[in-house]
C-alpha cells in the first residue's frame, strides 16, 4: 500500500512537468549560401525524432505541426545594404513568430527545427510575446551571430539574428523595412552564450562593450561544463522565475560529432556536453523553447549525416527529459515488479 502510494506521488509529480510539446519546422536557407539546411527538418522527422521524443516517457505529448510557409513582398528586396534575401529575412521570421506565439500560449513547449540560425529572430520574438517579455536566453553556438549589416564581412543573415533582438543594438540598424512586427525587446542582460569559438573582431567589440554573458570554449576547459551552464543559467535567470529560450546550433558541436552543417568549426562541445546543457536546462523545469538549426543533410556523406541527426536528436531529447540514468516505468500496473509493489497492500 505504502509504495503504491509513493509511486502514485511520483507519477503526479512527473504529469506536472513540461510534458506537452509542439514541434514546428522552418524549412529555411536563405540566411547563408549553402543548399540542404532546408531539409534539416525533414532528415530529423525522417530519422525519428517525433517518435523519439514521445517515447521518453508516458506523460510526454508531442504535436506535429508541420512546416512554415511563407510569401515575400519582393517589393523591399534590396532595401537594405549587405543583408542577403532581406525580404525573405523579413517574412520568414514573421511567420515563425506568429506560430511559436501561438504555440507557446497554448501550452506547449516550442521545439523549432531549422533552417538556418536567422529564424531565431522569429522564435524568440514569438517567446517573448507570448510570455510577456519574461524571457531569458541561451545561445549555444560556435559563433555569437551578433553582426549587425555593417559590420558583416558575409552580408549573410544568419550571422545577424542576435543583433536584431538585442535592444542595446537597436540604435546600430538602419530602418528595416518590414520588421515593423519586430521589437528588439530582449536586453543582452538576459542573454548567455555557450561554446563560442569563431567571433568575428567587431562581434568581439560588441560583446565586450555591452558586457554580454560569453562562455567560450577556453572557459568550459577552464571550469567544466557544467558550472558553466550553471553560471550561465544564475547570471541570466538569477530569480529562476524566467522562461527560458534555447537556441541551439548544432555548429556549437565539435565538427567530429555534427560534420553535416555550413559553417563547422574544430575544437568544439563534445555530444556529451551538449546533452548535459539540456538536462541542466530540463531541471529548470523552466524551458519555454528551443531551436535546433544549422543541421545540413547535403553536407558530408550518409554517415555524416546520420552522425549529425543522432546528436541533434540526443540534445534534443535530454532537453524533454530523456535521462541517462534511465527513468523508472511510469504505470505501477505496468510494470514487471507489479506483484512485488502489491504485498504490502
Ligand atoms: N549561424 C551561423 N552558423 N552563423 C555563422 C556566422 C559566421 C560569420 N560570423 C558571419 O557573420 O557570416
Ligand atoms: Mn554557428
Ligand atoms: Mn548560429
Amino acid at each position: 500500500m505504502f509504495q503504491r502510494v509513493v509511486l502514485n506521488l511520483r507519477q503526479d509529480a512527473r504529469r506536472c512537468i513540461s510534458s506537452k510539446i509542439g514541434v514546428l519546422g522552418v524549412p529555411f536557407d536563405k540566411g547563408q549560401t549553402k543548399p540542404g539546411v532546408a531539409n534539416g527538418p525533414k532528415s530529423l522527422r525522417d530519422a525519428g525524432l517525433v517518435e523519439k521524443i514521445r517515447n521518453i516517457h508516458d506523460y510526454i505529448d508531442v504535436v506535429d505541426y508541420g512546416d512554415i510557409a511563407y510569401s515575400v513582398d519582393s517589393s523591399i528586396s534590396k532595401s537594405v545594404p549587405n543583408i542577403r534575401m532581406y525580404e525573405h529575412m523579413v517574412a520568414c521570421n514573421k511567420e515563425v513568430s506568429k506560430r511559436v506565439r501561438n504555440i507557446i500560449e497554448s501550452g506547449r513547449i516550442c521545439l523549432t527545427l531549422g533552417g538556418d540560425h536567422t529564424i531565431a529572430v522569429g522564435t524568440v520574438d514569438g517567446h517573448i510575446q507570448a510570455k510577456s517579455e519574461n524571457v531569458c536566453l541561451l545561445w549555444v553556438d560556435a559563433h555569437a551571430d551578433i553582426n549587425t549589416n555593417k559590420t558583416s564581412n558575409s552580408g549573410n543573415p544568419h550571422g545577424m539574428p542576435m543583433a536584431l533582438l538585442a535592444k542595446e543594438l537597436s540604435d546600430y540598424w538602419p530602418y528595416l523595412p518590414g520588421m515593423d512586427w519586430q521589437k528588439p525587446i530582449i536586453s543582452v542582460r538576459d542573454v548567455a552564450y555557450v561554446g563560442l569559438r569563431s567571433v568575428d573582431n567587431y562581434e568581439r567589440l560588441i560583446i565586450d562593450k555591452l558586457g554580454i554573458t560569453a562562455f567560450g570554449m577556453e572557459d568550459i576547459e577552464k571550469y567544466g561544463i557544467h558550472d558553466v551552464v550553471n553560471m550561465a543559467l544564475d547570471k541570466i535567470d538569477p530569480e529562476q522565475n524566467k522562461s527560458i529560450h534555447v537556441s541551439f546550433d548544432i555548429d556549437s558541436l565539435d565538427s567530429l560529432e555534427a560534420p553535416s552543417t555550413g559553417t563547422s568549426v574544430r575544437g568544439g562541445l563534445t555530444l556529451r556536453e551538449g546533452i548535459h546543457i539540456m538536462e541542466n536546462v530540463y531541471k529548470t523545469k523552466r524551458l519555454g523553447s528551443m531551436d535546433l538549426v544549422e543541421v545540413n543533410p547535403a553536407i558530408g556523406t550518409t554517415k555524416d549525416v546520420q552522425t549529425t541527426c543522432d546528436a541533434a536528436i540526443h540534445v534534443i531529447l535530454a532537453a524533454f527529459g530523456q535521462t541517462r540514468r534511465g527513468l523508472r516505468p511510469f504505470n505501477v500496473d505496468d510494470m514487471p515488479l507489479q506483484t512485488f509493489a502489491n504485498k504490502n497492500s
